[in-house]
C-alpha cells in the first residue's frame, strides 16, 4: 500500500524516483519481486549481460524498471534505462550490501579494464554510495534496516503536455518551416520532445520527407506526431536507394556511423538531425564536436524543458550526479595555471577535482563516456595531471601505463600469435613495427588531453605534456589519435615523433589513427628512431593503401634490408598481417622474377580479393592469405635458402609461448 501511495504521488508530480535495494541475493530478489507484484507496470528488467540493450533503449518508454547491478554495473545502460521511464515510475536498483560492495569484483570491468579477471571498483562504489546516500530523492533500502522515509517536500501538480507544440518546440518549428535548405540539429537531454518535434515538422510540411534512425522501433513517437507524412527507411537501404525527398529526418543521429551519416546528409536539400546529449556511448556531445563541426551554416537548436516528466525530477538529478553528466566549461578560469600531477586516489581525497577532470575531458572529446569514468576511477595504471587556476581547471591530462611485456610475449605479439588485451600503443609497436621486443619497453600513453576552450593556444596543453614526460620513469610517452593536421602540429610541438599511421579510417571519426612517441630513455630513443625511419621508408606504399599523404620525409628504398627480412619472415612463417608487411613484400617482389601471382595480384595490380580468388581457384580470403604466405616463403627460399630456413626456425619458436 505504501508503494501505491508513493507512485500515486509521483504521478501527480510528474516525477520518477530511484529505489536502491541493497542486501544479499535472496533478500533483494524477494523485495524486488514483491514490488513487482504490488505495482502494475512494464517492469523492464536489465542487468549487465545486455550489451545491445543500450541502443534499443533510445527513444522508448516504460513504466517501472529493475536494474540488477549485483554482479556488474553497466552504468551507461542504467542511465539509458532511466531516460525511458515515464512520470510516475520507480527505477529499482539491486546492489550488493554496501559494506561488501567496494571489494566485490564487478564483471562490467571486463569492458573497460584491460585485466584478465573482473576487478573490484572501490572508487566508483564509494562515489556512487555517497551520491545516493546524500540525495534525499533516493530511497536506499538496506537489508536488516527499516524501509527509509520516502517523503519529499511536496511538488506542484504536473500538467502533461497537451499534444500542441510546447513553447520551445513551437519556436524551433517556426524556423524549420521557413528553412529553404541546409542542415538543422536539435540536441537535448532525454525526454525533451526531440522526436515529437521531428514528427510535428513532418505534419506541417507539404513536401515529401523520409525518416531514418538506427532502429525503426525507436521512431514510434515521430510516427505518432507525423500523422500521414511518415515514411521510414533504414539508413543503409536509404543509402543504397535513389530516393529523393524535400526533407530527411534522422532521429538519434549520433548512433549512426559518421561516414554513413555524412553520405545521407549530403543527398537531401533539407535535413533535420536529432540527438540525445548525455554522456553515454553513441550519443550526442561528441557528435556535435566531431560531426556537426564540418557544416558551416549549421542551425543548432536545443530543448531544455523536460516533457516526459516534470522539471526537477529526482531520478534525473541523481543519475546526472552519479555519472557526472553536467558541464563545467561555462566558467572561464582566468589567471596563471599551476600544473599538478594526481594519482587515482584523487577520487577519494579530492573527489571534486577528480570529477572536474572527467567533465573537462567529456566536454572536449567526442568519445568520452561513463566507460571512461569507470576506467579512470578503478582500472590499474591510470595517472592524471591538471592545469589549475584556483579551484578551476584550465586543462586536464589522463595517462595510462603500457608495455613491460615479457620478451616472449612481445615476440609472440610481433609474430601475430598473441594479442592480449590492452597496451594499445605498446602492442601496436610490436604487432606492426619492426622490433619484436618493442612491447617490453615501458611507456605511458596519453589517453586524453584537453584544454578549456577559452584558454587554448596559450601553451597549457604543451606544459601538461612536458610535465608528464618530465616525471616519467619509463622509456617513452606515447599517443594514439585520429590524425588531423592541427592535432599533429600540437603533438609535434610537444616533441613527439610520428611512428605509425593506420591503414583504415576509423568508422567513428573518419580519421586515420596516428601513433607518435616522445622518447624518454635511451632505449625509447632507439625505438623511436627505428620506427620513424621505418615509416619514412614505407610511406610511399602506405599512402597507396590509404590514399592519404603521410606527413614525413619520404625515403623509399627498393632493396631489401635486414628489417625487411625479419618482417618477411614474420609474414611468411608466422601471422603478421598483409597490410603491415606490404612495403617489405613490395620490395620482395622487385627482388625476384618468380610469378607469385597471389602477391603480385594484390600488391602490384591492386586486384580485388574476390577476383583474385576466382583466378586462383581459391575459396575465400583465408586460403588466399595462406597462398600469399606460401609465395613469400618461396621467394625468400629463392633469394637465400639458408637464411630463410634459419629465420623460419627462429620465428616458429616464438609461438611456443606459455
Ligand atoms: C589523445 C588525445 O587526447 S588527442 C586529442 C587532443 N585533444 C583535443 O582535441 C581536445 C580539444 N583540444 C584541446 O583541448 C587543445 O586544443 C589541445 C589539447 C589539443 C592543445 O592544447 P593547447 O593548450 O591549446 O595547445 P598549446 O597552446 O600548448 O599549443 C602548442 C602548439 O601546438 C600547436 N597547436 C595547438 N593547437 C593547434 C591548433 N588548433 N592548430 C594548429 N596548431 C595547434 C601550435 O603550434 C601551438 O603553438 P603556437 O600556439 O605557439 O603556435
Ligand atoms: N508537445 C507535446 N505534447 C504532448 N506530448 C509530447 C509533446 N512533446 C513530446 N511529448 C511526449 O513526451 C515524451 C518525450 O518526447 P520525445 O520522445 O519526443 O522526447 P525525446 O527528447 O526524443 O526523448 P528521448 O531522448 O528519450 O528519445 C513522448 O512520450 C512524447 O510523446
Amino acid at each position: 500500500m505504501m508503494f501505491d501511495r508513493l507512485v500515486a504521488e509521483l504521478k501527480r508530480e510528474g516525477h520518477r524516483r530511484l529505489l536502491v535495494i541493497s542486501g544479499d541475493e535472496a533478500w533483494s530478489q524477494a523485495q524486488s519481486e514483491r514490488l513487482r507484484e504490488a505495482l502494475a507496470g512494464d517492469w523492464l528488467r536489465m542487468e549487465n549481460d545486455a550489451p545491445q540493450a543500450l541502443k534499443s533503449l533510445l527513444g522508448r518508454e516504460y513504466r517501472h524498471a529493475i536494474f540488477d547491478a549485483r554482479r556488474g554495473f553497466d552504468v551507461s545502460t542504467f542511465a539509458a534505462l532511466s531516460g525511458t521511464l515515464r512520470a510516475g515510475s520507480l527505477l529499482v536498483l539491486l546492489t550488493p550490501p554496501f559494506a561488501a560492495w567496494p571489494e566485490q569484483p564487478d564483471i562490467d570491468s571486463l569492458r573497460w579494464s584491460d585485466t584478465e579477471h573482473p576487478i573490484a571498483t572501490p572508487h566508483f562504489v564509494h562515489h556512487f554510495c555517497r551520491t545516493v546516500s546524500q540525495d534525499p530523492g533516493v530511497m536506499v533500502w538496506q537489508q536488516h534496516q527499516p524501509f527509509p522515509d520516502s517523503t519529499l517536500p511536496s511538488a506542484p501538480d504536473w500538467q502533461p503536455a497537451s499534444g500542441e507544440p510546447q513553447r520551445e518546440q513551437a519556436e524551433i518549428l517556426a524556423t524549420l518551416c521557413q528553412m529553404q535548405s541546409g542542415v538543422a540539429v536539435v540536441t537535448a537531454p532525454r525526454g525533451r520532445g526531440k522526436s515529437a518535434l521531428a514528427g510535428m515538422l513532418l505534419s506541417r510540411i507539404s513536401g515529401h520527407a523520409i525518416v531514418t534512425a538506427p532502429a525503426k522501433g525507436a521512431t514510434d513517437v515521430i510516427a505518432r506526431f507525423a500523422q500521414d507524412n511518415y515514411h521510414f527507411m533504414a539508413p543503409d537501404s536509404l543509402l543504397a536507394s535513389d530516393q529523393q525527398a524535400d526533407w530527411l529526418i534522422v532521429d538519434e543521429a549520433a548512433a549512426i556511423p559518421g561516414p554513413l551519416l555524412e553520405k545521407l546528409v549530403s543527398r537531401f536539400p533539407r535535413v533535420l538531425l536529432t540527438t540525445t546529449v548525455q554522456g553515454y556511448e553513441g550519443t550526442g556531445r561528441g557528435f556535435l564536436l566531431k560531426f556537426c563541426a564540418r557544416f558551416s551554416g549549421l542551425h543548432h537548436f536545443t530543448l531544455s524543458e523536460p516533457i516526459r516528466w516534470a522539471p526537477d525530477c529526482p531520478l534525473e538529478r541523481v543519475v546526472a550526479d552519479a555519472l557526472l553528466f553536467d558541464d563545467v566549461v561555462d566558467v572561464t578560469p582566468n589567471g596563471a595555471p599551476e600544473i599538478l600531477a594526481l594519482e587515482q586516489n584523487a577520487w577519494a581525497r579530492q573527489p571534486q577535482l577528480a570529477a572536474d577532470i572527467y567533465r573537462l575531458l567529456c566536454s572536449a572529446h567526442y568519445r568520452t563516456s561513463p566507460l571512461d569514468l569507470r576506467r579512470m576511477m578503478d582500472a590499474p595504471g591510470q595517472h592524471f595531471a591538471v592545469a589549475r587556476v584556483g579551484e578551476k581547471l584550465a586543462g586536464a591530462l589522463w595517462l595510462v601505463d603500457e608495455g613491460g611485456l615479457s620478451p616472449e610475449l612481445s615476440q609472440a605479439v610481433w609474430a601475430g600469435y598473441r594479442r592480449p588485451r590492452g597496451n594499445l600503443v605498446a602492442q601496436s609497436l610490436a604487432a606492426h613495427g619492426g622490433s619484436p621486443l618493442a612491447a617490453t619497453l615501458i611507456g605511458r600513453r596519453v589517453t586524453r588531453v584537453a584544454v578549456h576552450p577559452s584558454r587554448q593556444r596559450e601553451g597549457i596543453g604543451q606544459a601538461l605534456i612536458a610535465d608528464a614526460s618530465h616525471h616519467a620513469q619509463q622509456d617513452y610517452v606515447s599517443v594514439s589519435f585520429g590524425y588531423t593536421d592541427e592535432l599533429w602540429r600540437f603533438w609535434q610541438r610537444c616533441g613527439f615523433v610520428l611512428v605509425r599511421i593506420g591503414s583504415h579510417r576509423e568508422a567513428s571519426s573518419g580519421c586515420y589513427t596516428a601513433m607518435a612517441l616522445r622518447p624518454v630513455s635511451e632505449a625509447g630513443q632507439a625505438l623511436c628512431v627505428q620506427e620513424h625511419h621505418r615509416l619514412c621508408r614505407d610511406a610511399r606504399i602506405i599512402e597507396q593503401w590509404n590514399g592519404e599523404k603521410i606527413p614525413v620525409e619520404e625515403r623509399w628504398e627498393t632493396t631489401l634490408n635486414d628489417d625487411d627480412w625479419l618482417e618477411l619472415g614474420g609474414f611468411a612463417f608466422a601471422h603478421r598481417p598483409l597490410a603491415t608487411s606490404a612495403p617489405a613484400l613490395t620490395r620482395l617482389l622487385l627482388a625476384t622474377t618468380l610469378p607469385l601471382q597471389a602477391l603480385r595480384g594484390k600488391l602490384e595490380e591492386n586486384r580485388d580479393d574476390a577476383l583474385l580468388c576466382a583466378d586462383l581457384a581459391l575459396q575465400g580470403r583465408k586460403p588466399l592469405l595462406a597462398r600469399q604466405r606460401q609465395e613469400a616463403a618461396q621467394a625468400l627460399d629463392y633469394l637465400d635458402v639458408e637464411r630463410a630456413q634459419q629465420l623460419k626456425t627462429d620465428i616458429l619458436q616464438w609461438q611456443f609461448f606459455q
